[in-house]
């Protein structure tokens, strides 16, 4: 009898079925190890003459096999096929949501380029050595290239996506750290998850402003080559300062849940010298921002009488006080040249007290003035408290508008109103209340200062500046 294509089919399907048939019988009779030995061998069998089969280990030698590692992240997010049995759920504290894994001796299928391909996970057990596993990519041997050219390195970046989305922010901080850290005087971040809900659509700002930071953010993200050529670490400071509740801290964590970069949040009053700086600053990682708040309160950074001559190496004595020079130093050079893609984030409540050395072009490379509620701000707490937005607008909010831009409040007095009630009318009577009291206050304030200033002596330059520069 001539072969035909289809007698072939037919003799290939029964060879597969008798070996998922043997595969099957191996599972449920044999133990364990010789189970996978022989999975594993079938699985060579199963496979038609014209594929070629890839095998990827989890480990090259003893570093970790890229290609494994994406492989694992990337096949749970593909079809599973008809003939998978099983595959493992697991939820660690770090994901967000349940996520599939393969189970060992299951298959599933992807299509790439209008290649098909097939991957299979193995485990083979060794009690005394560990088990190993492995992937098997089999397809056609004609696709050879195409799948060591491009298939791979698409999962390669498929699974760097995957793990950018299911990213967890965390926040680091310093004062986390255990007292056993703190003994032996090896400084250590604490960190927990960062549950900071802001966003950009959440921050009240002006929206040019918002546009602004969102753009710089997003250049700076892309510009690793341009940092390259230039010759410039890769890293990016911003100074945000303005009144307590105006958002400093919001913009912060909206910064970091957009660029999914972790938060290191540092608290120098409990950084003794310059060294456990050294030893904090060297290890964070690659793609987080750098915190310091309150810059100007937290510690006397004014001192610089070691500026001059310290400045060159400020790490070199360890009983060193943290001095301006050791933290400016840091900035500039050692922790911007070990990493990649930095920010640096210092806040402050009053600007004209900082160091001009702190404030010197170059250094900070954004200045955001966060400054008291505008109409704008308004809408957008507004739309987030009690969902009043264009298409769902209300009577009061014309007043309130009015109201703002004649007083001065923070968004965070603003937020809190608006959290007193459910209820539109109520939460939006109870801010023009508030703010018609406010302006009020802030008025008999005004004419309290202003008699204050007649009866003071002309001399008196230095209260007249600082009541001045109050932002
Ligand atoms: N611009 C804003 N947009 C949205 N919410 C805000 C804004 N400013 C303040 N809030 C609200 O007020 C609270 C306090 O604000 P936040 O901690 O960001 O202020 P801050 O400027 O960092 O204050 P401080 O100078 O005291 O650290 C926030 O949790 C938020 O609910
Ligand atoms: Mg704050």
């Amino acid at each position: 009898m001539p072969t035909t294509a289809s007698s072939l089919f037919s003799a290939y399907a029964s060879v597969a079925g008798s070996v998922m048939l043997v595969r099957s019988m191996a599972n449920d009779l044999l133990p364990p190890p010789l189970r996978s030995y022989i999975s594993s061998k079938l699985s060579y069998l199963f496979t038609p003459l014209s594929s070629i089969t890839l095998v990827i280990e989890e480990y090259s030698g003893a570093a970790c096999n890229q290609v494994y590692q994406a492989a694992e992240v990337y096949l749970p997010t593909i079809n599973i096929t008809p003939s998978t049995k099983s595959f493992r759920v697991r939820k660690t504290n770090r994901q967000r949501s349940i996520s599939r894994a393969m189970d060992k001796n299951q298959q599933v299928a992807d299509t790439f380029e209008n290649v098909n391909l097939t991957w299979q996970y193995t485990v083979t057990e060794n009690k005394k050595y560990g088990n190993t596993h492995q992937f098997e990519l089999s397809f056609h041997r004609k696709h050879r290239d195409k799948v060591i050219g491009s298939y791979l390195p698409y999962v390669l970046a498929r699974a760097d996506a995957i793990k950018e989305d299911e990213k967890v922010v965390k926040l680091y901080s310093s004062h986390l750290c255990s007292e056993y850290d703190r003994s032996y005087s090896k400084r250590k971040w604490g960190s927990v998850n960062l549950e900071h809900p802001s966003t950009f659509d959440t921050v009240a700002m002006e929206p040019e402003m918002k546009k602004m930071i969102v753009e710089d953010l997003d250049r700076f993200v892309r510009r690793k080559e341009f940092y390259k050529k230039v010759g410039k670490a890769w890293k990016r400071g911003y100074l945000l300062y303005g009144p307590p509740g105006t958002g400093k801290s919001s913009l912060i964590a909206a910064m970091a849940n957009y660029l999914r970069f972790d938060v290191y949040d540092l608290e120098l009053s409990g950084v003794q010298n310059n060294s456990d700086l050294r030893k904090l600053l060297l290890s964070t990682t690659n793609r987080s921002i750098l915190v310091i708040e309150d810059i100007d309160c937290t510690v006397d950074l004014q001192n610089r009488d070691n500026w001059e001559d310290k400045s060159q190496d400020p790490t070199r004595s360890t009983s060193n006080k943290l001095t301006l020079s050791g933290l400016l130093n840091f900035i500039d050079g050692l922790w911007s040249s070990c990493g990649d893609e930095r920010i640096i984030v210092f806040t402050t409540n009053h600007k004209d007290r900082l160091d001009p050395a702190l404030l010197r072009p170059g250094r900070m490379d954004v200045h955001i003035h966060m400054s008291y509620c505008t109409p704008s701000g308004f809408k957008v707490l507004a739309s987030n408290y009690l969902d009043i937005h264009e298409d769902n607008p209300h009577s009061l909010c014309g007043e309130v508008e009015g109201l703002i831009k004649s007083t001065e409040v923070t968004p965070a007095e603003v937020a809190e109103e608006l959290m007193k009630s459910d209820d539109a009318d109520v939460a939006l009577g109870g801010l023009v209340n508030f703010l018609k009291r406010k302006r009020i206050e802030s008025e008999k304030s005004k004419e309290e200062e202003e008699a204050r200033k007649a009866k003071r002596p002309k001399t008196d330059h230095n209260a007249s500046d600082e009541g001045e520069a109050v932002e």
